[in-house]
């Protein structure tokens, strides 16, 4: 491609810059290669203006840079605009040119992960060929790679949408996170619909308040979802109301799900041990949905991804028979095996604190002897979160077992204690094998273990290394070698 193939996004100048080739676009300097774009990007860390001329020494074509960034002399041409991460989302789309014809996107601070696997799964229960992209990873016929970001950047995020695209993936379902929103990660994507799961405390290191976080979440509806689109939004939820309304007010279609849904509403809900048998209505007539699934939670995270699925074109009968077959996504209160006694142990991604007070809350209605968890909270992010969960375990715990979970640059012990100094019950057991262990030695009949905070996870980082560690194999290691 070339320069000129990118208009309406840069600014095109002269004839001698619009027919610059471009074989690639990067933010990364170490990425750089001949003939790519360099967007320079502000970031949290550094200034990607200060790596410009790295860029143009490698090879760089052109640099995208932001009016005000200060890039001296360059022997390439200078592309000026008002918001560089935005203009290289648009480029990195139109680059690559080709995705999923019907995405939806879908934000909130618990259950993205979770919604976007079942909307794949009902998506692939109808017969068409289906994508999720995620925390857990990306997952597509045939495909089922590992992930590390939440959202992927745009530069990988559109290579991906093409693969997925040539691939003959026609439906994907995809994760926003407030950073992925804030960062314009997903600005070049087309959407058919975007979902709103709920609003807790979370990244409170990234974003100076709760309302600040909100607002990154609302341009998913007010900014990227075209009007006229639907969004559906969890209805049960504090934050429900202003997401409902700020929708409504950028001219969407709004469509709530959950006990106080319009679209789809849940009328009643009966828990069994590992699944739950709901009553959901939808345009006047009632439907019996029996969710292989434990945790209320998950049945509000299905009734999302129901409503995205209807709100792109499959029938309420398909949907709503797809729940029937949902699998959990990996380590959401995913049940790794159960004791000799029967008592079931489960590994969960409650990393935050309206997450561990969700978790340890659905499995109290199934539980006839002692609720244990174990948990840690991590280094480098939000120091905040740490006493308030260890005062959510402590409520609806019996038995709580503070833990590492990817220490980080900090000293593990000091994360400990300021999760301790509001768990004064708490048993402190750092090495999380260890901690496992106990637990599942602490084990009777009718009890339930919750292993939190890792769920899918294959590492515990301790300063910058990261080593092996899972806590589906820690658990079921102590299971089969040592549980009575
Ligand atoms: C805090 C954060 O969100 N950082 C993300 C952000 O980096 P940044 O812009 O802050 O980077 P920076 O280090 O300040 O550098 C600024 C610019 O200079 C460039 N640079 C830097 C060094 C160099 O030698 N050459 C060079 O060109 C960088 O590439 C960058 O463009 O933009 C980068 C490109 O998109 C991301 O890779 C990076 O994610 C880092 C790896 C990260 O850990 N992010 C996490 C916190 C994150 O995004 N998490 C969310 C939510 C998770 C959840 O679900 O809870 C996610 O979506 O995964
Ligand atoms: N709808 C929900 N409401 C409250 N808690 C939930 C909900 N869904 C999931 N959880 C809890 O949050 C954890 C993470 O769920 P999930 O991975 O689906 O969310 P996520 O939004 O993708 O999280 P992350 O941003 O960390 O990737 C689960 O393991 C569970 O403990
Ligand atoms: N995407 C989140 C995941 C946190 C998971 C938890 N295990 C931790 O390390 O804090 C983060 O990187 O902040
Ligand atoms: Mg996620």
């Amino acid at each position: 491609m070339h320069l000129k193939d990118f208009a309406g996004i840069l600014p095109l100048g002269d004839g001698s810059t619009a027919s610059v080739e471009v074989l690639g676009l990067t933010a990364d300097s170490r990425a750089a290669a001949p003939g790519f774009l360099f967007a320079a990007l502000t970031g949290t860390k550094a200034d990607g203006a200060s790596y410009a001329a790295d860029a143009a020494a490698k090879g760089a074509s052109a640099i995208i840079a932001a009016r005000n960034a200060a890039l001296g002399d360059l022997p390439v041409p200078i592309l000026r605009v008002d918001d560089p991460r935005h203009a290289l989302a648009l480029a990195a789309a139109r680059f690559y040119g080709a995705q999923p014809a019907t995405m939806a996107a879908v934000t909130g601070t618990s259950g993205k992960t979770s919604v976007v696997s079942f909307l794949r799964q009902i998506w692939a229960h109808a017969g068409l060929q289906a994508a999720s992209i995620g925390t857990t990873g990306v997952v597509a016929p045939g495909r089922d790679d590992y992930g590390t970001l939440t959202t992927p950047d745009p530069v990988a995020l559109h290579l991906l949408l093409k693969e997925l695209a040539d691939a003959g993936v026609t439906h994907a379902a995809m994760e926003a996170s407030s950073h992925g929103l804030d960062q314009r990660r997903l600005d070049g994507v087309k959407l058919s619909a975007a979902g709103f799961t709920n609003l807790g405390r979370d990244h409170m290191d990234y974003h100076p308040t709760v309302e600040d976080y909100h607002r990154a979440k609302l341009r998913l509806f007010d900014t990227l979802l075209p009007k006229g689109a639907p969004a559906v939004i969890f209805a049960d939820d504090a934050w429900s109301e202003p997401t409902v309304a700020a929708a409504n007010k950028a001219g969407r279609i709004v469509l709530t799900v959950g006990r106080n849904g319009d679209f789809l509403r849940l009328k009643r809900l009966e828990h069994e041990r590992h699944r739950q048998r709901a009553e959901i209505e939808f345009s006047g007539a009632l439907y019996e949905v029996d969710l292989p699934l434990a945790g209320d939670f998950q049945m509000s995270n299905a009734l999302v991804a129901a409503g995205l699925a209807m709100a792109t074109g499959i029938k309420a009968e398909t949907a709503l028979a797809a729940l029937e077959h949902l699998k959990g996504a990996p380590g959401r209160l995913d049940l790794v095996g159960t004791t000799r006694s029967g008592a079931p142990v489960y590994v969960d991604y409650a990393h935050k604190p309206e997450a561990l007070e969700n978790v340890l809350l659905s499995v109290r209605p199934f539980t006839t002897g002692k609720v244990v968890v174990v948990f840690g909270c991590g280094g480098d992010r939000d120091k905040g979160k740490r006493p308030i969960m260890g005062g959510i375990a402590t409520r609806l715990a019996d038995i709580v077992i503070v833990t590492d979970d990817n220490p980080r640059s900090e000293v593990p012990a000091t994360i400990r204690a300021e999760i301790l100094a509001n768990a004064p019950r708490a048993i402190e057991i750092g090495d999380r094998r260890e901690a496992i262990r106990h637990a599942i030695d602490l084990l009777g009949a009718g009890d339930t273990l919750i292993v939190a905070g890792k769920g899918h996870e294959e590492g515990q980082t301790v300063g910058s290394v990261t080593h092996p560690f899972s806590d589906h194999h820690e658990v079921r290691v102590a299971l089969t070698g040592r549980a009575a």
